[in-house]
């Protein structure tokens, strides 16, 4: 953490300021900057390779940006770490899922949990004994967490003997254990139905009543139902910012997606 930058009156829960950053010759982001404001949800879009998985990258640490800083809460990072996120009020799903498969579900869910426990991540994913305390604490707030997302009766199965969109949940209660004030959601709505696709906005809709929101997401439907704002991307830049109706009409963001199959 650094000094702290901004004044608290307008501080937004995460900015990337003036973000660039290089793949050896190719300039994947060029002074990016975008703001996420407390309980809102906002939105990245863009074509394709326009640079939207980058700056989830850069948000949640696994890309370290050339130039630019990200600034959590009015704070800048330093250096985020994946590991760090947790304790910065943050979580992330990943399109990959990154579920453990020789732990259950309800283990799963207990692994995003590490800001509020005392033991940590690897004694949680092998259920080696902790105080018994935390251990009946997690367990609930676990199961809890999977029954918000009316997926309780999965708890003891393993990832793999599920379906994908019900495996899709399994890392979205992994990362809301945590009660993080700050989600990054990573093309959430990927290989959903479009009833599925409409129960994910509702529920991120729902989440904005205790935490904010930052959406990579392909869909547009999905973008533009739940966002509050959205910033879109193309060839690593900003090129429009402002509310779905706002995007929706902007001649630069019509030009840009002109062709693609959205
Ligand atoms: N690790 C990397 N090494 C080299 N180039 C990369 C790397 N990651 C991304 N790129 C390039 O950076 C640019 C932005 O990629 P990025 O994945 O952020 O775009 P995107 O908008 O998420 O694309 P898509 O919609 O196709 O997922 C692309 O030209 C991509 O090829």
């Amino acid at each position: 953490m650094g000094p702290e930058l901004d004044d608290p009156v307008r501080t937004l829960d995460l900015e990337l300021r003036d973000i660039t950053v290089r793949f050896g010759g190719l300039v994947a982001l060029s002074d990016v900057t975008l703001g996420v404001s407390p309980r809102q949800v906002h939105g990245v879009i863009g074509p394709n390779g326009a640079g939207k998985t980058t700056v989830f990258n850069v948000a949640c640490g696994f890309v370290t940006p050339d130039e630019g800083d990200v600034v959590r809460s009015g704070r800048r990072l330093s250096k985020v770490r994946p590991h760090d996120l947790a304790g910065l009020g943050m979580a992330r799903t990943l399109q990959g899922l990154g579920l453990f498969d020789r732990v259950t579900v309800l283990e799963n869910v207990m692994t995003g949990a590490d800001r509020h426990a005392r033991a940590g991540f690897l004694s949680a994913l092998l259920a080696l004994p902790r105080s018994g305390a935390d251990e009946r604490d997690l367990r609930e707030r676990a199961m809890a967490t999977l029954d918000s997302l009316g997926i309780a009766q999965v708890a003891d199965y393993y990832p793999a003997s599920l379906p994908y969109p019900v495996r899709k949940r399994v890392a979205l209660a992994r990362a809301l254990v945590a009660e993080p004030e700050l989600l990054l959601l990573d093309e959430p709505a990927s290989g959903l139905s479009s009833d599925e696709m409409d129960e994910l906005g509702d529920l991120i809709t729902s989440l904005t009543d205790r935490m904010s929101v930052l959406l990579v997401e392909h869909h547009m439907d999905l973008v533009m139902r739940v966002c509050d704002e959205i910033t879109v991307l193309d060839f690593g830049k900003v090129i429009a910012r402002g509310t779905p109706d706002e995007v929706r009409s902007d001649p630069a963001v019509l030009d840009a997606y002109l062709g693609e199959d959205v």
